[in-house]
């Protein structure tokens, strides 16, 4: 009986395939890097193009070094990077505009201006969400008002709309599934996540047509079969789910009250809320944590835009490293104290302060500053900003953790780790495998094809490789927040 599943992980700078036995363990896994554009300020886009050759290379390489035939895959889980708009033909599967990343910030007027119209709190209570460039709702809109001809094509059912997971589902089953999942959809705006469905007000609001909007199904459903054309079998398509939401997942953080945090391009904490959808008054975000069964469970989010991408950038933008692991031991050797403060706001600051048009800084430069000082800093960034948004949750009453499960690639860096601990004064637990993502939606498309019978069934699949807990002294510690608090204050352009 077949009884491997093939995750595909559409991340924001790679793809990679990852194939699981049903311990969950790796069997074999593949990964390419794909081409970042940045046409203008604050502009993120990819090719959707790209993004589904380098996926279907992926996905062919990681059965290759397998040696498994396709036949040995019991179903196929995609998970992806949320939120990015691509827009496409659905006669000819052609995208009519790159996808618009996440990260852009070209719809941030436009989002301004429906703010200062009042629509935020309505448009919060429907969606759990803030109106904020972020988000897809805006990104569709400017698609179809900068596309020659788009917005009557679209209103005549010629166009097609989809996150990164149903723009590949559309690819791998030839158009015979326009379909998401209830956590991809929950980062629309568009999508109420009460009732659980698209919201006709939201939709006028936005100005998107109906007729381009996919399906919602749960996280674990029938998606429909990837075409044998591609893989070298008819596959079931059985699980999706947002990055995060699948890092959650493979975190088994099934209980209310458990939490994750996941350090990629970026870095979000996700608090299992269980069936509560918690309102945030602290400008978190409410989300759908997954979906089974048709029942809901909530999750409240802190999304930090810039983590991992800051070391990238220390290595691509200005060349102070060759590679992200020399990191470690460059923080090793200048220690915590060094004075320096970097606010990675290169394309605004996510959660709590939702300020688009925030740039990035370096605080507290001397002339003994030296390239490590630096690259310590933009290490240390990511546990300070961590800490805010552990700050808002606990202002939003989810009390403070007692461990916090971490992933993504930059957790293997342990001078991180640590300092995360130390910073958060919290206990922090990494797992065995740390591409949760992929893992997560592994598990869902198991879910669904009968690899698992019940999420227990997947709690007991979670080990700790590593635990860090607090080593700092509470002095230090109050200090050295301080000081980013104050640092963050100086980028901030509104309150
Ligand atoms: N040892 C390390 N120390 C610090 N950062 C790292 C390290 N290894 C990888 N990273 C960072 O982690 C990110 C990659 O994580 P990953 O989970 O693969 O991201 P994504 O899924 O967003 O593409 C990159 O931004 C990279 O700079
Ligand atoms: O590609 P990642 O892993 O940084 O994740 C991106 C998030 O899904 C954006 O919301």
């Amino acid at each position: 009986m077949s009884q491997y599943l093939l995750s595909i992980d559409q991340g924001t700078t790679s793809s990679r395939a990852i194939i699981f036995d049903q311990r969950g363990a790796i069997v074999t896994s593949a990964q390419q890097e794909f081409t970042q554009f940045f046409p203008a300020d604050g502009w993120v886009e990819h090719d959707a193009e790209e993004i589904w050759e380098s996926t279907l290379a992926v996905c062919r390489q990681a059965l290759k070094n397998a040696q498994l035939p396709a036949s040995s895959i019991a179903g196929i889980g995609i998970t992806n990077q949320r939120e990015t708009t691509i827009i496409w033909e659905r006669d000819t599967g052609k995208p009519i505009h790159k996808a618009i990343v996440w990260q852009d910030r070209r719809t941030s007027a436009t989002c301004l201006a429906l703010k200062q119209q009042g629509h935020e709190q309505a448009v919060q209570s429907a969606t759990g969400l803030l109106i904020d460039p972020y988000f897809s709702a805006t990104k569709v809109a400017w698609i179809l008002d900068n596309v020659e001809g788009a917005r009557q094509r679209a209103e005549q059912g010629e166009l097609a709309f989809g996150t990164v997971d149903s723009f590949l589902l559309w690819r791998l089953t030839n158009g015979a599934s326009h379909k998401t999942d209830a956590t991809n959809a929950s980062r629309t705006l568009l999508f109420n996540i009460h009732s659980q469905g698209w919201d006709d007000e939201l939709l006028r609001l936005f100005r998107v047509p109906k007729a381009i909007l996919p399906e919602v199904e749960d996280s674990a459903a029938d998606f429909g079969s990837a075409d044998a054309q591609w893989l070298g079998a008819q596959i079931p398509v059985a699980g999706i789910a947002g990055d995060q939401q699948a890092a959650l997942i493979g975190q088994a953080c099934f209980k209310p009250g458990m939490i994750k945090s996941t350090y990629g391009t970026g870095c979000f904490m996700i608090l299992n809320t269980g069936s509560e959808a918690l309102a945030s008054t602290n400008r978190l975000l409410t989300t759908v944590a997954y979906r089974l069964n048709g029942e809901v469970t909530y999750g409240l989010e802190g999304s930090i835009f810039i983590a991992g991408a800051a070391i990238q950038w220390l290595r691509d933008g200005i060349a102070l490293i060759s590679h992200a692991r020399e990191t470690e031991a460059m923080a090793q050797e200048v220690g915590v104290e060094h004075g320096v403060y970097m606010v990675p706001a290169f394309t605004g600051l996510g959660a709590p302060y939702w300020d688009p048009e925030a740039r990035g800084a370096l605080f507290g430069l001397t002339r003994d500053t030296g390239i490590k000082d630096i690259v310590t800093a933009g290490l240390q960034s990511v546990a300070y900003q961590t800490k805010d948004l552990i700050h808002a949750m606990e202002a939003d009453g989810a009390g403070k953790p007692t461990t916090l499960r971490v992933d993504g690639g930059m957790v293997a860096n342990n001078w991180v780790v640590q300092f995360l601990s130390d910073v958060l004064n919290v206990n922090v637990d990494r797992p065995a495998i740390i591409e949760t993502t992929a893992l997560g939606v592994a598990y869902l498309a198991g879910l669904q094809v009968g690899v698992y019978q019940s999420l227990d069934d997947i709690s007991l699949l979670w080990h700790c490789e590593r635990h860090f807990s607090p080593e700092m002294s509470d002095d230090l510690r109050n200090d050295l927040y301080k000081g980013w608090l104050k640092a963050v204050e100086r980028v901030r352009t509104i309150d």
